[in-house]
């Protein structure tokens, strides 16, 4: 009976396993739609690319080899060609968020990650007036007094002195960052040695990876947490810690804060009222969403800066007419630039903002699939192919950015004049998503980039200690450039 049981048991696995099979070439409603031959079985291809920290460029390698429609998951299309963007990002609630957000929701469900379209559009409502540029502007002073940190240090330095100028803005974006979330003058700029930044790429990491096998979610963080790999559990630990510290920060920040002063998001976020009822936040709402801010705003913004300076460092055409436009419009940083206000500015600098521009074209940071679920019982038709109820749809701004059919064939040089000669629109770029789940920190984070930008490149002449150094990115859902960036300064005096 046993030797019956062991010859009959094989079998019928490998039967199943060649029904499965079948079924999978000849049935699969995805089955026309190419792609990496993984990608198309298990999602696990994706978890192992982010884990290889080159996620994004793997999938732009996909579409270079199988076109601007692949299968990056066994349901999960990916779509490289602007036509895809209405039908994905500007279909409103018929396509919300998948599953692959619920791995970011570390304390509760928030403005992010949440999948709810209705609390998505209460949220929204009571925020976006904090995050207005007409509010922003208003406490422009808590942007400068980190600013002036950041020019201090720099100034301060020895000529010849070495330095990572991708950790300065690093600390200086972390800085302004808890200041707007938590009202916390963390001041890590002011004390390196002792204020470690926070492990945010730990948190984004061990998110990204979870949700990219959306279909385990939430059972594979619990039995994650109970996996004795170490350098899983050290991740894990990472990311309660920064949690922990957020509600911290966020609970002493309850305990400070006068009624009527709206200095800060925070404030705003603690005065906010749900439009329809007049409820305010419950303490815990607002933690989840100064803890978004923290992770979704400060390593977003470091990355970009640290990538921006890198360009400029390395193409001496584009850092040449920088140079040129900015000493021309922006005052020394002692003879008035400290005061500059952003409003205006933009305009005032079209060359900048190209510079400005083409790093956030050819190097976005926010390169993780921005997946949506296919909603409509009928499907939908995306650039040719019919994509059934329940498939996840996705486009990634690498891929997008780097399309040779739009970009040309110079699609991975750095050229800021592109955005001039061509008068290019903005909006054929995704660096900050698309449609109603469009980051809501965008006007933050174009005043720091621009601020930070003049305020050392018009006062420091940045010397890069490696000329020919090549770019190598680290790739993993929020993308940054691998290793420092080493420089030497020395002050301009006109
Ligand atoms: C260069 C800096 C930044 C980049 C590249 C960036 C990028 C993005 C992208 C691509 C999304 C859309 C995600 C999606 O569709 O799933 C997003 C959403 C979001 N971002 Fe940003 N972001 C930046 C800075 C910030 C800052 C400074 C904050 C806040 C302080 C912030 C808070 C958020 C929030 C709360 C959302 C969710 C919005 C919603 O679903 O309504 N981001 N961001």
């Amino acid at each position: 009976m046993a030797s019956y049981s062991t010859t009959l048991l094989p079998i019928v696995l490998l039967s199943c396993s060649l029904v499965w099979l079948l079924l999978w070439i000849f049935v699969h409603p995805l089955r026309k739609i190419p792609g990496p031959f993984w990608a198309r079985r298990t999602s696990l291809w994706k978890v192992y690319h982010v884990y290889r920290r080159d996620s994004a460029f793997a999938i732009q390698r996909a579409h270079e080899k199988y076109g601007p429609v692949i299968r990056i998951g066994p349901n999960h299309v990916n779509f490289q060609t602007r036509d895809a963007i209405g039908p994905i990002y500007k279909a409103g609630s018929s396509m919300p968020k998948t599953k692959f957000y619920d791995a970011f929701t570390a304390l509760h469900p928030n403005l992010f990650s949440t999948r709810d379209e209705e609390f998505h559009k209460m949220r929204r409502r009571q925020m976006s007036h904090s995050f207005s540029m007409a509010t922003l502007l208003k406490f422009e002073g808590r942007f400068g007094k980190h600013l002036h940190r950041l020019f201090s240090n720099i100034e301060q330095q020895p000529e010849g002195q070495v330095f990572d100028l991708k950790e300065s803005v690093a600390r200086y974006a972390y800085d302004v960052i808890s200041d707007l979330a938590f009202e916390k003058d963390l001041n890590t700029q002011g004390n390196p040695e002792a204020n470690e930044l926070p492990p945010i790429p730990d948190h984004i990491l061990i998110g990204t990876m979870y949700g990219m096998v959306e279909s385990l979610l939430p059972y594979s963080i619990r039995i994650g947490n109970k996996l004795p790999i170490p350098s899983l559990q050290k991740l894990l630990q990472s990311r309660k810690l920064l949690s922990q510290k957020a509600s911290e920060y966020v609970n002493s920040a309850i305990e400070d804060h006068k009624a009527g002063e709206k200095e800060t998001l925070l404030d705003n976020l603690l005065e906010a009222k749900d439009p329809s009822t007049g409820a305010p936040l419950t303490p815990a709402e607002v933690s989840s969403e100064a803890f978004a801010f923290l992770v979704a705003g400060a390593h977003t913004t470091s990355a970009t800066l640290g990538l921006l300076f890198y360009h400029l460092l390395h193409n001496r055409y584009a850092a040449e007419k920088l140079t040129e436009e900015l000493n021309a419009n922006v005052p020394l940083y002692n003879d008035g630039g400290k005061e500059i206000s952003y409003s205006g500015l933009e305009s005032k600098l079209p060359y900048t903002m190209a510079c400005i521009k083409e790093s956030f074209r050819i190097t976005p940071v926010f390169t993780m699939p921005l997946p949506r679920l296919v909603t409509d019982p009928n499907g939908v038709d995306i650039n040719g192919f019919h994509i059934p109820q329940g498939t996840a749809v996705s486009m990634i701004s690498q891929a997008l950015h780097h399309d040779p059919q739009f970009w040309g064939g110079d699609h991975d040089q750095y050229i800021p004049e592109r955005w001039l000669e061509d008068a290019i629109s903005f909006n054929e770029i995704m660096p900050f998503g698309i449609g109603h789940r469009a980051c809501i920190g965008r006007n933050i984070a174009s005043i720091n980039i621009l601020k930070v930008l003049c305020a050392l490149w018009r006062n420091f002449e940045i010397i890069p200690v490696d000329k020919y150094e090549k770019l190598e990115i680290n790739s993993l859902g929020v993308d940054e450039k691998k290793g420092p960036l080493l420089c030497t300064v020395r002050k301009r005096q006109m």
